[in-house]
Formats: structure tokens, C-alpha cells, sequence
């Protein structure tokens, strides 16, 4: 067998092989599974971490640097294809996807990171010659060179249509965020320019990791002596690790006496735990309950008063996560797989329900980098009739007296008060409460009685509760 090259090289263009570099390798990797398996990111990235971690040749700054690529260049796709757009001589959509994903992970470093243009362009198309060969490898060197003549400001001006003419456009190019997602959020935010922007701008900042010690078994004085660890903004049970942290460390999550949950996801179970209520208070439901969460926390706020809690999840398996986040609840408790818009229990047996219904997750795009691209208006039409499906079943479920808190991670109308106003059009003996005072010292939730979080007014994801009372 020869060692030479079959085909004969040009003179004077020496063969060279591409270098591999492990954290854009890895980044490449991560970015293909989100566009080809529509994988999640944050639940790609982290094994592929650690297997190159445990391969020895991945530091934490490697492991910092891979995620700020992974998670950088998804939030800012919109922005960046337009970049791109403007410096390829074809249409993007001629252009193969794992050739746009090294593009994408080059725009981020020269326009999104500090690392110099130079070192940004020649690891971009190192990383092309080895996964997308030489030919390529000179496209990928072309375009970023255009890219590289100007910065991030200069590229939006030159990018993005005028806002006096088109603020939606303008915002989605600006903030890159679909269209159709930049108009829904307005919708529901209301208000000028500056508060959509503030949100958008928002949506693309790294979340705090946020604990929660869950009453009766750990305390936020406990988790308070973690590095970099603040209290949190509302809830008295939220501890912020500001520096990232790495939650698997903390011994009292390691023991499930507390876990990661956001600030915003505490204050909507514990508004529908302090509802008020007309006579007993004992038998509590979390009707979609799945990974558990807001039921680890409810459950030991009813352990607290002695009440007991049902947690009801559709999917076995995430049912089991339920299950799992629930272990060594110090009250009365069962997790059960059912549908909770065909009631596995009798009608009027629960005092206080909570539905924290299925929904388009556009209230957490802080955590879903690759949500709002993959999303369609189409998934609305699909989430109605579930979402209203489950808030009649809780109103079913809940006792003459009794409270229902409908929750959502979306801020989307179409998802919030027209599934609510709807059902309650068709719901004899059932009225909303303002449950704005059930989140007391929580500044600016709007007009009521429903609550709306938002990410840039309080730091939460953007979670809608609104609490409707059985009345006959
Ligand atoms: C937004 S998640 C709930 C999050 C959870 N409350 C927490 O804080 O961890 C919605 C859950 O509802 C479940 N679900 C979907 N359809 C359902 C149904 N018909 N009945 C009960 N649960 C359902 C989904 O599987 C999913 O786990």
C-alpha cells in the first residue's frame, strides 16, 4: 500500500493536515444533533461533555467555551443568518445545514465572543477542513473573511430593516427571534418599544441557576453557604448560584432535599398552595405533574399542613420522574400515570389543583436556545384542545370551594387567558380570583386578576398562573 495522496497534489499547496480542535469538534457535533435528530440542546451537550472529559483532553474553560459556542450560536441563529445571507451569493436554504452550523459557530466568535477575528477564522475553517473537507473549508474561509470586515452593531445596521418601517422585523432581526414570536410577545407584554425590547434582549442572557430548598427539608440558609450563592428575588424558598454553579455538587440536592427549579416555577406553586380556601384543606392534586418539580415543592408544603397530594403525570415515564423527585416527601403523597382530561378520581374530591398544562414553552427560551426555531404557530392549534381539556378536568376534580391554579410556561394569549376565558364561558359556578396577592412583594404581574411573569422584569421564565375558585 502507497502513502501517497491517490490524487496528486497541485505544485506549491504542501498537504496539510487539519488540526483538530476537541471544543469546536464538539460544538459541530452538538449543533448537528439540534438540527438533524431535533435534539435538545441541553440535553445533548451535557453527555457529550462529559465523555470528553472523561477522555481526558477537555478542561472546564474547554467545557465553558463549548457551551458559550453551542448555546450562543442557536439563540443568535436569526440574527446570524442574515449576516450570512448578506455574504453568500445564493440562497441560504442552498446551503447544506453542517455547512451553515460551522458558518453559524464562526459568525458567534467573530461577532459574538472576544476571541481575535484571526483565530476565529482560521479555527472555523480548520474545524471545515476536517468535517467538511478543503473545498468547503475555502467557502467557509471566504464568507467569514466578509464577516470579519465589521462588527455585531455595524452588521444589524446594515442587516435589518429600519424600525420605523418594520419594528417587528426590525426586532426579530435585532434580537433574533422569529417573527411571529416577537409579534405574540408583544401581544401579551403590551406597551412601546423599550419593554419588548428589554424582553427579547432577555431571552437571549444565560439564566442563573436557581435552587429551591424544599420547606421542611432543607432551607435556603443551607444552600445559601454554596459559592457565589445569593437568595433569591420573591421566593423565600429560591437560592441563586450566580456563578453558574453545578447544582450536582450541592450536597442537599444530591439528597433531592433540594433541587434546580426556577424562581418563577416556586412562586406559581406556592400561590396555589396559599390560595384562600372556604373549609378543609387536605387533599391536594397536581394534575400534570411530569418531571415534578412543582410537585416536590407542593409536596412539602402539604406535608407541612398535613395535607396529602396526589401527583398525576400522563407518560409512565415521566411519571417515574415524578416519582423520583418526590422520594423521602416527609408527608402523605402518590404519583399515578393518568390523563388528566379523562379524571382517574372522583369529581369534586380535591380542595386545591394545580395544571401546569403542556404548552409551546415560549416563556423559557432562556433554557431552550433551539426552541424558538423548531416552534410553529401551527403548535398552538395543537396545545388548545388539550390545554382546555385538562382545565375542565381540574375544575372537575376540584371541590365546591376549592381552588384551580391553570399554569403555563408560555406567555402566548392564544395559550393563557383565551383557553381560560373560554372554559369559563362553558363552566357554570367557577370564577377567577386575583392572584396577585398570592405573590406578595412581586412587583409589576399586570392588571389581574391572572399573574404574568416576564424574564427582564423579574427574572423568572415567563410563567402565567391564574387561580379560578369552584363555586357551585
Ligand atoms: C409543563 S409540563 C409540567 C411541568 C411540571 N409541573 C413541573 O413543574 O415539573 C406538562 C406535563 O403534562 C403532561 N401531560 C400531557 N398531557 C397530559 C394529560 N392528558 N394528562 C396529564 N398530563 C399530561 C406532559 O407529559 C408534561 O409532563
Amino acid at each position: 500500500m502507497s502513502d501517497q495522496p491517490r490524487r496528486p497534489r497541485k505544485p506549491g499547496t504542501p498537504y496539510r493536515r487539519p488540526r483538530k480542535d476537541p471544543v469546536r469538534l464538539l460544538a459541530f457535533e452538538a449543533l448537528r444533533a439540534v438540527d438533524e435528530r431535533d435534539a435538545y440542546a441541553n440535553l445533548v451537550l451535557p453527555p457529550l461533555l462529559r465523555k470528553a472529559r472523561e477522555g481526558g483532553d477537555f478542561d472546564a474553560r474547554d467545557a465553558a467555551l463549548a457551551t458559550e459556542l453551542v448555546y450562543g450560536t442557536l439563540r443568535r441563529q436569526g440574527t446570524y443568518d442574515a449576516i450570512i445571507a448578506e455574504c453568500v451569493d445564493r440562497p441560504l436554504r442552498e446551503v447544506d445545514p453542517p455547512v451553515l452550523d460551522v458558518l453559524g459557530l464562526g459568525v458567534h466568535q467573530l461577532l459574538g465572543t472576544r476571541i481575535p477575528s484571526h483565530a476565529a477564522v482560521s479555527a472555523s475553517v480548520e474545524l471545515a477542513r476536517v468535517v467538511l473537507g478543503d473545498g468547503r473549508a475555502k467557502f467557509v474561509n471566504a464568507v467569514l473573511r466578509k464577516v470579519a470586515r465589521d462588527d455585531l452593531d455595524g452588521w444589524v445596521e446594515k442587516v435589518a430593516p429600519p424600525y420605523d418601517e418594520d419594528p417587528e422585523d426590525h426586532l426579530a432581526v435585532v434580537h433574533s427571534h422569529p417573527r411571529w414570536v416577537v409579534s405574540a410577545l408583544w401581544d401579551s407584554l403590551g406597551g412601546g418599544r423599550s419593554g419588548i425590547e428589554d424582553l427579547l434582549a432577555a431571552d437571549n442572557e444565560r439564566p442563573e441557576v436557581t435552587l429551591v430548598a424544599r420547606p421542611g427539608r432543607s432551607t435556603a440558609a443551607e444552600l445559601l453557604a454554596e459559592d457565589a450563592a445569593v437568595a433569591g428575588r420573591w421566593s423565600p424558598y429560591a437560592v441563586r448560584l450566580t456563578e453558574g454553579g453545578e447544582p450536582g455538587a450541592v450536597e442537599a440536592v444530591r439528597e433531592g432535599r433540594a433541587g434546580v427549579q426556577d424562581e418563577g416555577s416556586q412562586l406559581v406553586a406556592l400561590a396555589v398552595a396559599n390560595a384562600p380556601l372556604d373549609g378543609p384543606d387536605r387533599r391536594w392534586l397536581d394534575g400534570c405533574a411530569g418531571p415534578g418539580g412543582k410537585a416536590a415543592l407542593l409536596g412539602a408544603l402539604a406535608a407541612e399542613r398535613g395535607a396529602f397530594l396526589l401527583a398525576s403525570e400522563k407518560q409512565p415515564h415521566r411519571a417515574g420522574l415524578v416519582a423520583k423527585a418526590l422520594a423521602g416527601n416527609p408527608g402523605p403523597y402518590q404519583v399515578i400515570a393518568a390523563d388528566g382530561t379523562r379524571p382517574a378520581w372522583r369529581p369534586g374530591s380535591f380542595d386545591r389543583v394545580l395544571v401546569d398544562v403542556p404548552c409551546t414553552g415560549l416563556g423559557a427560551l432562556r433554557r431552550r436556545p433551539e426552541a424558538r426555531w423548531r416552534r410553529r404557530p401551527a403548535d398552538l392549534d395543537g396545545f388548545a384542545p388539550l390545554q382546555r381539556g385538562l382545565l375542565r378536568g381540574a375544575l372537575d376534580a376540584v371541590r365546591v370551594g376549592g381552588i384551580v391554579g391553570y399554569a403555563t410556561c408560555s406567555p402566548h394569549l392564544a395559550e393563557t387567558r383565551a383557553v381560560v376565558a373560554d372554559v369559563l364561558k362553558h363552566v357554570p359556578g367557577a370564577e377567577l380570583i386575583d392572584a396577585r396577592p398570592l405573590l406578595p412583594g412581586v412587583p409589576e404581574l399586570g392588571e389581574g386578576p391572572d399573574v404574568q411573569l416576564w424574564p427582564h422584569l423579574h427574572g423568572t421564565d415567563a410563567m402565567y398562573l391564574a387561580i379560578v375558585r369552584r363555586t357551585g
